[in-house]
């Protein structure tokens, strides 16, 4: 049987695109469609737009500072139009970059929705259908809106880049990642923030006493937290502000309501049934540890397969399929200690084992923690202390995590996962000469 492509890739994010572009260069004859923009949630509407905020919000604290080391720094006003015109033009520069890329490849770009219709067969938007020998699910995920009276209100990420102009007062709903980087972004715009959850932990996954001293310094910084808590009415105000009722605490009236409650699978209305695709009970394709679905030709990965919802890690999988499927070089994603950041206001990071991971999997766990003012801080005046937090294996002494908050935390992790990964011992950081005055010599003089 002929088909029309070797490759028929649904999404060109973060997974979709890597997907694609390498299996052309191992020869195959590839479509990719996208519905949206080239790049996807990462590019689009996640990562890099995030970051670029997270920069520009930063300045507040950078400014402020200033003073202190000498500088003549006049009363500065944020413009948040410019901030905002300048992060959509540099995506827009970032998707014409990722479509060259594709095309120099030689892969198609079919700019529309696509939809599966059978093993081999893809419905396009304009009424076309087309066939692969092999397709690829990478559709992403969407933000989860709630529902609820009012909720319509709410806006999502998605929006958050958008905005027309500054809200004065911001509720966001959820308390992990998304929430508490958009905590610290509004925040340094001078915006009152409030985060409602609906338990009393934020940022799931992450070591608690890290977490912790995140709860503590964006409380110190008057960001506001309402714990069990959950939406039960928003209304709008005759000024056009929002009146939000929650079960738990008293109302608050806000300009901006933003769901960060988790994403879901995009499988949505795409046609999966038609080939037999099994979902899981959150809507997430089901896949082998070789990114295949229940049908044969149909694989998916990224974050419509709902196993570690982060761009690199939707990379990688996008270029084992490719390797295995089209490179005749069989690859499986290692998904042991993966690192991992949030880019809240001091950013904070991980890589292996939480202490209490540790403690229920290891016989014995030595802890070593390191809790101190950076420099930069003490002159600045800035209450804020830095703690990382070194898990170590007490029969082998092998560091099995490593977790820190404090300014620049997530560079400095990046390196130092590497070492975790390698499975170094304590005694091999203690070998390490200090590299004086950092922040990150902590990690080679934690006694
Ligand atoms: C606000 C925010 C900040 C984030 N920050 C980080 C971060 O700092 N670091 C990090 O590692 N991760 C971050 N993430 C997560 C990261 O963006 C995702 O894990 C990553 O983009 C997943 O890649 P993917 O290829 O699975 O899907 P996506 O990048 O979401 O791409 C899927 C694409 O498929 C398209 N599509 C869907 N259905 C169809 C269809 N039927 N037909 C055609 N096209 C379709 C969509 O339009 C989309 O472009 C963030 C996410 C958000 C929302
Ligand atoms: N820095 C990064 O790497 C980064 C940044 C942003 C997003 N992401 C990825 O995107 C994913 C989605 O981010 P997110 O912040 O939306 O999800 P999340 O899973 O990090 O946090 C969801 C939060 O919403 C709360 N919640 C869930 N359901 C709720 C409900 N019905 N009502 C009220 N609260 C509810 C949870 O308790 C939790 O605090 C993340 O899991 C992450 O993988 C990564």
């Amino acid at each position: 049987m002929t088909f029309d492509y070797d490759l028929f890739v649904i999404g060109a994010g973060s997974g979709g695109v890597r997907a694609a572009r390498v299996s052309a260069a191992h020869g195959a004859r590839v479509a990719i469609a996208e519905e949206h923009k080239v790049g996807g949630t990462c590019v689009i509407r996640g990562c890099v737009p995030k970051k670029l905020l997270v920069y520009g919000a930063h300045f507040a604290e950078d400014l402020a500072d200033a003073r202190r080391f000498g500088w003549d720094v006049p009363k500065c006003d944020f413009h948040w139009p410019t901030l905002r015109d300048n992060v959509l033009n540099e995506v827009d520069r970032l998707e014409g970059l990722y479509s060259e890329n594709l095309e120099r490849h030689a892969v198609e770009i079919i700019r529309q929705r696509a939809t599966v219709k059978g093993a081999n067969s893809i419905a396009l938007a304009d009424g076309r259908t087309v066939t692969a020998k092999t397709i690829l699910i990478a559709s992403g995920a969407t933000p989860v809106v709630p529902d609820f009276p009012g909720a319509e209100h709410g806006i999502t990420s998605n929006e958050a880049f958008h905005l027309e102009a500054l809200p004065k007062r911001v509720v966001i709903a959820g308390a992990g990642y998304i929430a508490n980087e958009f905590a610290g972004i509004f925040h340094e715009f001078g915006a009152k923030v409030t985060l409602v959850n609906r338990s009393d932990v934020i940022l799931r996954g992450y070591d608690e006493t890290i977490r912790d001293r995140l709860l503590t310094i964006s409380m110190m910084k008057g960001i506001e937290f309402r714990f069990h808590a959950s939406f039960e009415r928003v209304t709008r105000n005759d000024d056009g502000s929002l009146h939000i009722e929650m079960s738990n605490c008293d109302p608050v009236d806000a300009d901006l309501l933003m769901f960060a409650i988790g994403r879901k699978p995009n499988t949505e209305g795409l046609g999966l049934e038609t080939a037999g695709v099994e979902l899981d009970d959150k809507g997430a394709i089901v896949v082998d540890s070789d990114n295949r679905s229940t049908c044969p030709s149909i694989y998916a990965v990224g974050d419509v397969t709902n196993r570690v919802q982060l761009t690199p890690v939707a990379i990688r999988e996008g270029q084992a399929f490719a390797d295995s499927v089209f490179g005749d070089k069989p690859t499986k994603v290692d998904y042991e200690n993966i690192p991992s950041a949030v880019f809240s206001h001091p950013p904070l990071a991980g890589v292996g084992m939480t202490e209490g991971q540790a403690r229920n999997r290891l016989g014995t766990v030595k802890i070593y923690t390191a809790d101190f003012r950076p420099m930069k801080n003490v002159l600045a005046g800035r209450n804020e202390r830095a703690l990382y937090k070194m898990i170590v294996d007490g029969q082998t002494d092998e560091v099995v995590g490593i977790h820190m908050i404090g300014p620049d935390a997530p560079e400095i992790l990046q390196a130092a996962a590497i070492a975790v990964k390698a499975r170094l011992r304590k005694e091999q950081f203690d070998e390490v000469v200090a590299l004086h005055p950092t922040m990150a010599e902590e990690l080679v003089l934690m006694k």
